[in-house]
């Protein structure tokens, strides 16, 4: 039985834009995501996870091999709340299969799998990264092969690619691997020293669908010259905000936030809950702050060196929850092995 876990992000700068070759600067957050996996005798795959509640109902389920998961959903439902933890599981047996050339195939190989992890699903706080990430890395390490974080991160991407049909970038996967601030800027990938920022991030309970938002980015990107440009001068508060993200210069870096919020709403992913959250904080006295992720719903992220924003994220209609985020140093880690919760016979 082997065990991983990895942490979730938010993005000071650069999500949406990040997918068209921009710079984006995620950060991982120490909320993480832990993924256990026992190898089976047979080919089976099976799935706890606990924490999948979609729409009102929680699903567990019994891997794509099984047949029927045991709820009454319907499968295209189950195939895109399970997408992730398919990926991650062919991407792992691929890692192990170019390892290795003796030895069962993998693709002969089952396994248990338990997810517990303390990110909201779809609120922009790169959950899916996290899953994959801590997935592929206990996987293939239950099968006695050891990528290093970079190999992990490379092929969480190649997941994250499939299961969001080829709309996604290299940020939310690397960052995860890595841990602390990354720099993703196309296939280039670096992580970057910056001084610990005093992150604050608001929840409003909701998700957004992050392939959705990415498809409507690039339509309006497409049929407007505008909308092209406006992913570009993300690209361009990015590049702007090195400097002040090197020296630590929070002023600065909120307002660069804020003006990435801005440009962010004008290309429609922000929502009302959200832009409340923004301007909550904004009139908090934060220094500056935005959506984080693919948007529609769910967590916007402030910097705050006082309680304030925190405090008056918490009285804002529509917040749900606010916490101070700490930037997670740590990325992709192995974890001492638990039962995930799951007791004998119980698979
Ligand atoms: N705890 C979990 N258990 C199983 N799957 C999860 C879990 N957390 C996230 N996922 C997968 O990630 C998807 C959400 O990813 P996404 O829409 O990209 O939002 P985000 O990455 O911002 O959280 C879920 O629909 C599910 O497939
Ligand atoms: C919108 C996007 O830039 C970030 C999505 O982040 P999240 O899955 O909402 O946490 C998409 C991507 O980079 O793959
Ligand atoms: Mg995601």
């Amino acid at each position: 039985m082997t065990t991983s876990s990895a942490p979730g992000k938010v993005y000071l700068f650069g999500e949406h834009a990040v997918v068209y070759g921009e710079p984006a600067v995620p950060c991982a957050i120490e909320r993480r995501a832990r993924v256990t996996v026992d190898r089976r005798d047979d080919d089976l795959l099976r799935v706890h996870a606990d924490d999948l509640s979609l729409d009102g109902f929680t699903v567990e389920y019994s891997g794509a091999s099984e047949g029927t998961p045991d709820v009454a959903v319907s499968e295209s439902l189950i195939d895109a709340a399970m997408g992730y933890v398919d990926a991650a599981v062919e991407q792992a047996r691929a890692a192990v299969a170019e390892r290795r050339d003796d030895g069962p195939d993998p693709e002969t190989i089952g396994f248990d799998i338990t997810i517990e992890s303390e990110i909201p699903l779809g609120a922009g706080l790169g959950s899916s990264a996290a899953v994959t990430v801590a997935g592929i890395d206990a996987a293939t390490r239950e099968l006695g092969v050891e990528l290093s974080p970079e190999e992990v991160a490379d092929r969480a991407f190649r997941a994250e690619y499939d299961v969001q049909d080829g709309e996604a970038s290299r940020a939310d996967t690397f960052c995860s691997a890595m841990g602390g601030a990354v720099w993703v800027e196309g296939d280039e990938c670096r992580t970057i020293e910056t001084p610990d920022l005093p992150i604050v991030v608001g929840f409003d309970g909701g998700a957004g669908d992050t392939g959705a938002l990415v498809a409507g980015v690039r339509q309006l990107r497409e049929e407007y010259g505008f909308a092209a440009d406006t992913v570009e001068a993300i690209g361009d508060i990015v590049r702007e905000g090195e400097q002040a993200l090197q020296s630590g210069d929070v002023a600065e870096l909120g307002r660069l936030m804020n003006f990435n919020h801005g440009l962010l709403e004008a290309l429609g992913v922000s929502s009302r809950s959200l832009d409340r959250m923004v301007w909550a904080a904004r009139d908090a006295g934060a220094e500056g702050a935005k959506l984080t992720g693919a948007g529609g719903g769910g967590c916007v992220v402030a910097l705050d060196e006082t309680d304030e924003t925190g405090t008056a994220l918490r009285f804002t209609p529509g917040c749900e929850e606010a916490f101070r985020a700490e930037l997670d140093r740590d990325g992709v880690r192995a974890e001492p092995a638990t039962d995930g919760g799951q007791s004998e016979g119980d698979a």
